[in-house]
């Protein structure tokens, strides 16, 4: 190949890459591959500047604008960082640096590199006003409805300090907890776990949907002030007034007066990351002077006064002993590697996740293959590669089974679907087992007391084959039950059994279970694709387990945000006759089947539409709560506030002083108690 043609392919391969990761958040190879060749293309195109291509990758910075949202241009562009993977090149940047201020001390700080995607927010006069993304680097996506769901993000402060406009740039990112969280939620509705924290955090800022956004909890860390006028003259300074106005700023920043101490910085957070709440991939290098800072600098794609050192991710080398198959609660059948134990990133590794049966095919697994494992965010992790010159001279191809682990029946796959699912609903022991699981887990029925191997011991005592069967169980059945279970990983083996308090505690929690209100019975119920907030919706809209019964799917997918996907699996739920037996006896059993009261109010009438409320006060007939549902169930608005835009101040018992004293000022009609309930009657 000649060069020519290989900066070609670079090119092609780079911008391709490029589009995965910022359009459609999905990495195809990891950073550090995309990194080198990267790497490659940049010293190709030094020493053949001819066959450089306009808008190379080496030059711009790598997202775009999406169509989804509005485009904002950034009022300073946003750059990318220059980065390695070695300390050598730390030291031959700071030489570079001394060329260009040979007189001056230089100063460091030292920042982490965190793992999720650049964001740029505005404010004016101390509000909120836009948050975009960086984009391609001079304009952005406005995501602006969906940073102001950060909570740790303040959508308006005061300081005497601060200059009438400014903007503050940081990572927003996803927890690993909100990200282990988010994952285990999908698995339990059958769908696909997202790739790693990054890849969703991406994802999740350009969703359109900003109650969605809210709920998967992300985060933001800041570490950029920027405005017309410099008042810093420190990287330092402009980090400590960002802390002082109430900003997340990361205390993981230290300030290094000589490259010496940057490196050790490195060295001890190398492993000290994976203590973070978030995922980090390296540590970013600053010049802490300002008036330096200018000097250095800019490239057309980053600052010359800052670079990342990227850490490789974690990797080990193991073997693969075997692969064992889980049946879930859905029937997906998911392998799971079995590795010689291996120390890897402070812990010890003995299994690694394999996603699904694409996994095994793309790497070529063979039993006995040495493994490359790595760990990142995910709560297990994972096998990244097989080191092929050590693959022994027979080894064994890994056949995916056909037949279910578990019960023997055939898997099936669903059309467009990776799973392998095994048919076998009502008699598969792991998937009846995992259901009862789910029934009893605390977001569903919230009967822990259940937990711990207890379900298992009355599933093989024959006692409990659905839930349902929970409410027919007597003290005499569970006392004086015994098993003995052996830990898989450690062989330690203990006594589970029930006396009479735990029995005493389970007929408790199953009673206490008949309060539960229907939306987290409807959760329970495990309908596929019904998670925890799809059940809230259905719950409110349909409000009966009579009407939600009958809906067909037309009148299914009207209910906003829910689509057709989910609402063919609730149909096809309520089609088999098994599960109407089941929803009936739960039913019987005395389990909620229509939403309470309170809720029952939502959506009454359209006589507040177009108005906006606020009270003030104690009131006689009823709590501020319900007081709020009231409006809103009359599609009144409420504020948060006494403003110009406020229609009614509803006044009680002991009143806010000052708001009163403000609706009189801005004439806002004021109505008692009484006033209002002749409002929406
Ligand atoms: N795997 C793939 O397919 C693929 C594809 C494209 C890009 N990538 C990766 O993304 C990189 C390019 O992305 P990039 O241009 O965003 O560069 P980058 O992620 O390496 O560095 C720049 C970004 O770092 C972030 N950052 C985190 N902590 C920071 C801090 N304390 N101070 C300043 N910035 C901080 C900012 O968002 C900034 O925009 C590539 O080098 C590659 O590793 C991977
Ligand atoms: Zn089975």
């Amino acid at each position: 190949m000649t060069p020519q043609q290989r900066i070609d392919e670079l090119t092609e391969r780079l911008q391709y890459l490029n589009n995965r990761y910022y359009q459609d958040a999905v990495s195809e190879v990891s950073d550090f591959e995309f990194d080198a060749l990267l790497r490659e293309l940049t010293q190709l195109e030094l020493e053949y500047p001819q066959f450089k291509h306009k808008g190379s990758p080496t030059q711009n910075v790598g997202g775009t604008v999406s169509k989804e949202f509005a485009t904002v241009f950034h009022r300073y562009p946003m750059l990318s960082l220059s980065n390695t993977y070695n300390e050598q090149e730390i030291l031959d940047w700071e030489e570079r640096i001394r060329k260009i201020i040979p007189e001056e001390d230089v100063e460091f700080i030292c920042e982490q590199k965190f793992d999720g995607i650049s964001l740029s927010i505005r404010y004016e006069n101390g509000l909120l006003t836009t948050g975009v993304t960086r984009g391609d680097g001079t304009r952005g996506d406005d995501i602006t409805n969906n940073v102001r769901t950060l909570r740790t993000l303040p959508h308006h402060i005061e300081a005497e300090d601060l200059p009438p406009i400014f903007e503050v740039r940081g990572e927003g990112f996803m927890p690993l907890l909100s990200f282990n969280k988010l994952n285990q939620e999908r698995v339990d509705i059958g769908e696909e776990p997202l790739m790693n924290p990054r890849n969703a955090a991406a994802g999740t800022f350009k969703l359109q949907d900003s109650a969605e956004v809210a709920r998967r909890r992300l985060d933001c860390y800041l570490y950029t002030f920027l405005a017309d006028t410099e008042i810093f003259s420190t990287h330092e300074e402009s980090l400590l007034a960002l802390q002082r106005w109430g900003f997340n700023v990361s205390q993981t920043w230290r300030k290094c007066s000589s490259i010496q101490e940057v490196l050790a910085y490195i060295n001890e957070w190398e492993t000290k990351r994976f203590d973070l709440p978030l995922n980090t991939d390296g540590i970013v290098i600053k010049v802490n002077s300002f008036a330096q800072q200018r000097e250095l600098g800019y490239t057309s794609k980053s600052p010359r006064w800052a670079i990342a050192y990227k850490f490789k991710a974690q990797s080990v080398e193991t073997t693969l002993r075997s692969i064992s198959y889980q049946v879930g609660r859905t029937g997906a059948v998911t392998p799971v590697a079995n590795l010689s134990p291996v120390l890897l990133a402070g812990t010890i590794v003995k299994r690694a996740s394999l996603h699904n049966a694409n996994e095994i095919e793309r790497l070529g697994l063979r039993l006995g293959d040495h493994v490359y494992v790595e760990k990142g965010g995910e709560i297990i992790p994972k096998i990244t590669g097989v080191n092929l010159e050590k693959r022994p001279l027979i080894s064994e191809v890994i056949h995916y089974p056909t037949t279910c682990p578990a019960c023997g029946s055939t898997l099936i796959q669903r059309e467009g679907e990776v799973a392998r699912l095994c048919p076998n609903e009502k008699g598969c022991p792991p998937q009846i087992r995992a259901r009862l699981e789910h029934f009893i887990q605390r977001k569903a029925m919230n009967m822990d007391s259940l937990g711990e191997g207890k379900i298992e011991l009355l599933y093989e005592k024959g006692l409990v084959r659905t839930a349902a069967d929970f409410y027919a169980l007597t003290y005499e059945q569970l006392f004086g039950l015994e098993k003995t279970i052996t830990d898989p990983d450690t062989g330690k083996s203990k006594k589970i059994g029930f006396r009479e308090k735990t029995t005493q505690a389970i007929l408790k929690a199953i009673d206490d279970s008949k309060t539960v209100p229907f939306e987290r019975v409807l959760f329970a119920l495990g309908i596929r694709y019904v998670g925890e907030t799809v059940a809230q919706k259905l719950a409110r809209y349909f409000k009966t387990i009579e009407a939600l019964e009958k809906a067909s799917a037309e009148e299914l997918v009207n209910v906003p945000e829910i689509g057709g996907r989910i609402a063919q699996s609730v149909v096809e739920f309520f089609q088999e006759e098994d599960n109407r037996i089941f929803v009936e006896r739960l039913k019987a059993a005395g389990l909620q089947m229509s939403v309470g009261q309170e809720a029952i109010v939502e959506q009454l009438s359209d006589k507040l539409a177009g108005k906006t409320f606020l009270y003030t006060g104690t009131f006689e007939n009823f709590e501020r709560e319900a007081l709020e549902h009231l409006i809103e169930a009359h599609s009144g608005k409420l504020l948060s506030g006494v403003s110009g835009k406020l229609n009614y101040l509803i006044v009680g018992e002991k009143p806010g002083a000052s708001k009163v004293e403000k609706a009189k000022k801005l004439n806002v009609t004021m109505i008692s108690e009484e006033e209002f309930l002749k409002l929406i009657v």
